[in-house]
């Protein structure tokens, strides 16, 4: 096959594609709201035979004026009323239109943003980690609210288009049929040629999401509260603010480019048109003259070639148009089809059995994990190897270990963040496939090491713990007093109710620590068996973290406690060690039996401890001296 067979079968795909796409929009709007749908259509069918009744009315008015038949005034009168009938139809439709439009729009927009953020929320960790994913999700967002609208209103004026220029082009086919012909050709060579460039317009812009997204993350950096300080210190505006501008540079380039081939493409079928619509009126008006056409039929053929041509540039203009948006629709229809990597997710869409007694009313006595290894998406080797590991109720666990080892993603595994793991993870003794994965979820309680600072008030920050416990101060004061922010709390202006960050309007701002022992009550609000709590003191001065842990370790007689520390100061408390290094559990034990062991802990044990006993020989060398 030649290349330009080729081609020419390429974009025949693309067309059939774009109806497909297009019935599956009307689908979906024809789902939302039937009613306003069925009259957007009839209205857009009406609005497409008003050029051409507006035309014949106006033609016959001149005609009759002009030959002065002998019906005389009273068929002029009919005539002008009929003028007037279509002109106040014409306001009604369009007045009609807008209405039905605005209203589909705003059902529409809705519908879909709601579609994508419940697409959003079954995805996984792992999805969002994924920059690919990341890219559809943000031009699904992105676009959500105005291209399927877009598309939608540019379907329905196809419609009326198609309507307009069908009835248009019957006069004229009546009059001169091979007027018609050659218009069709040549409005049939230009869509081609706008459909290739189309094309490569959709693939710049496809190539653009990673460069959009990082020119977003510029801006971000430039605008957000939480980046400035560090911009301001180390004078970063200026550097983001060249990398922005010439990420933007790119853009405008690639867009003039293509606008440029746009306007010359449009500019010479416009230009071919012209010159047949041009001869065509001069034999109308020679016609006319040689008294074969009168003055109103002269007026009426105008107007239909004029209709006719202005109706296919509007035609190929909407179907342009029309096959652009729908490759973006396209891409949309694909994430909303995206397959989750989420655990608990799959679980539910597979419908997976699941054991009656592992449904719902169990508790988690016993963790065990045995053999587990796990490799992030598109790394090669794994974050955890051939982990052991079991964890008994009324005991904590504290997991130390260098940047790096696999801590967290230990963790994360065992919340049934990531799906794609080796190894059996079992609870009470059973597979963990055997239970129900979100009521797994709910029974853990835990604080990220990256938690979250939620711009909402206290009451939300705490209550999103359990949000069956929003409303009742007690318990979320009660969550409050274990992470030690009930005083705080209290001393709040409005409360619990207080806007917490600075955000939005009145908020207040925590420190770090207090934003960290918020993420803890909130941990701590849901009644759970297990909780994690990934490096808990980052944020905390040593008494506080001390009374943390002691606080914890109580807490903790009827669950299973994790936490992840480097300070050995705090790891010595728990009733069990584990030593990461490199994806591997290398040490575990009580503390005494790793120091005794004298293996990686013993020697983090010692650098810790020797910095202090160096500090206070410096201070106390320090001391001798000012004495
Ligand atoms: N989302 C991710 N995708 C790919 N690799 C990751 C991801 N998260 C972590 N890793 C890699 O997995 C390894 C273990 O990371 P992990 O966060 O579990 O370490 P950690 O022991 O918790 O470290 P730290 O003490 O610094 O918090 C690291 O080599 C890290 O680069």
């Amino acid at each position: 096959m030649s290349s330009v067979q080729e081609s020419t079968k390429l974009e025949v795909e693309s067309i059939w594609r774009s109806i497909r796409q297009g019935l599956k929009l009307f689908g979906l709007v024809f789902g939302m709201n039937k009613p306003y749908m069925v009259s957007s259509i009839f209205l857009h069918i009406v609005q497409g035979l008003m050029p051409v009744l507006t035309l014949i009315i106006m033609q016959n008015l001149l005609n009759s004026i002009v030959s002065s038949s002998p019906q005389g005034i009273s068929l002029i009168m009919l005539q002008f009323g009929l003028f007037i009938a279509i002109h106040v139809l014409k306001s009604v439709v369009t007045m009609s239109q807008s209405y039905v439009e605005g209203t589909l729009e705003a059902v529409l927009s809705k519908f879909l943003n709601i579609m994508i953020g419940e697409k959003s929320g079954s995805l996984g960790l792992a999805d969002y980690e994924n920059s690919e994913i990341n890219d559809q999700l943000k031009r699904a967002s992105q676009e959500a609210s105005y291209r399927p609208y877009q598309l939608y209103t540019q379907m329905a004026g196809i419609i009326s288009s198609l309507v307009t220029m069908l009835s248009s082009a019957t006069l004229l086919f009546l009059w001169k049929w091979w007027v018609v012909v050659i218009l069709f050709i040549i409005s049939l060579v230009s869509v081609y040629s706008i459909f290739k460039l189309n094309k490569e317009q959709f693939e710049i812009y496809m190539n653009r999401t990673p460069l959009y997204r990082e020119s977003w993350y510029m801006t971000y950096l430039l605008t957000n509260d939480r980046a400035v300080k560090e911009v301001k210190m180390f004078n970063l505006g200026p550097y983001l603010l060249k990398r922005y501008g010439a990420l933007l540079q790119r853009f405008f380039v690639e867009d003039r480019r293509i606008l440029g081939k746009r306007v010359r493409i449009t500019f010479l079928y416009s230009l071919l048109e012209l010159t047949v619509l041009l001869w065509v009126v001069w034999l109308a008006i020679r016609e006319t003259f040689e008294q074969k056409l009168l003055i109103g039929s002269l007026y009426g053929y105008i107007q239909a070639i004029m209709l006719t041509q202005s109706q296919m540039q509007a035609l190929i203009q909407g179907i342009v148009q029309f096959s652009q948006n729908n490759l973006y629709m396209e891409q949309l229809f694909l994430f909303l089809q995206l397959p989750t990597s989420d655990p608990v997710r799959r679980q539910q869409e597979q419908a997976l059995p699941i054991r009656p007694e592992c449904s719902t009313g169990f508790g988690i006595e016993q963790i065990s994990i045995e053999g587990v290894s796990f490799t992030y998406p598109g790394q090669t080797e794994p974050s955890i190897r051939d982990i052991h590991l079991t964890m008994d109720k009324g005991q904590t666990i504290a997991i130390v270990g260098k940047n790096g080892s696999g801590k967290s993603t230990l963790m994360k595994v065992l919340m049934q963040l990531y799906s794609d793991y080796s190894g059996v993870l079992k609870l009470n003794g059973r597979p963990v496939q055997d239970y129900d994965l979100e009521q797994i979820q709910e029974k853990i309680g835990v604080v990220f090491q990256d938690f979250m600072h939620y711009e909402m008030s206290a009451r939300h920050n705490i209550g999103f713990g359990s949000l069956e416990h929003m409303g009742q101060d007690e318990e979320l004061m009660h969550a409050a007093e274990y992470a030690a922010i009930d005083r705080i709390i209290t001393q709040l202006p409005q409360g619990l109710d207080t806007q917490l960050g600075k955000w939005f309007e009145d908020g207040y701002q925590l420190s770090g620590g207090q934003w960290q022992r918020v993420a803890i009550a909130r941990a701590f609000l849901r009644k759970a068996d297990v909780y994690i709590l990934d490096e808990p003191s980052s944020f905390l001065d040593p008494v506080a973290e001390r009374d943390l842990l002691v606080l914890f370790l109580d807490l903790m007689k009827d669950s299973i406690g994790i936490f992840i520390t480097h300070r050995i100061s705090s790891a010595r408390l728990a009733q069990k060690i584990v030593v990461m290094d490199n994806g591997l559990i290398v040490e575990q034990g009580t503390h005494r039996e790793l120091i005794l062991l004298d293996g990686l802990y013993a020697e983090m044990y010692r650098i810790q401890a020797s910095s202090f006993s160096e500090e206070d020989s410096l201070i106390e060398a320090g001391g001798r001296v000012s004495g």
